[in-house]
């Protein structure tokens, strides 16, 4: 941890709180998400996931994971927006205008992401995730 510098809260979830974390080498931006219960199943489960999942695209990349006096701290890049947002942006609440194109980019991303999750859910059996 001593190669972050750990800022403001971004958002909660229901297993953990992720903040903001500059490297203090780099500069660079990263989301740091601490797990709330511990090395318990969902946390567990989770790490299990992104770490199969390294590599794809469209799913948010774990680039590293330890523990920061006791709790486990997951690290992955900062992503500025969300779907929600890119969206919404400069829309209000009025989906008709958004082009198609736009629709396609990210439907084929989320898609393309799922497809890859099945994939090795049918290889690992029915219970990898
Ligand atoms: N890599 C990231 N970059 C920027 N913000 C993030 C990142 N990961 C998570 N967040 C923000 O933190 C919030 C909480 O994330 P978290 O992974 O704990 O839960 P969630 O996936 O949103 O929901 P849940 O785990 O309850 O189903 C997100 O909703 C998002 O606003």
């Amino acid at each position: 941890m001593e190669h972050y510098a750990k800022g403001s809260v971004i958002g909660k979830g229901a297993y953990g709180t992720v903040y903001k974390a500059e490297c203090r080498e780099t500069g660079r931006e990263f989301a740091l998400k601490y797990h709330t219960f511990g090395l318990e199943e969902s946390t567990v489960r989770e790490l299990s996931c992104l770490s199969a999942l390294r590599g794809h695209p469209h799913v948010i990349q774990m680039h590293d994971c330890f523990l920061d006096q006791g709790t486990v701290a997951m690290l992955m890049p900062y992503v500025p927006y969300t779907l929600a947002l890119a969206i919404h942006n400069g829309r209000g609440q009025d989906l008709d205008g958004i082009p198609l194109s736009f629709v396609a980019h990210f439907s084929t991303q989320v898609a393309s992401a799922l497809s890859h999750m099945h994939g090795l859910n049918s290889a690992q059996g029915p219970h990898a995730f």
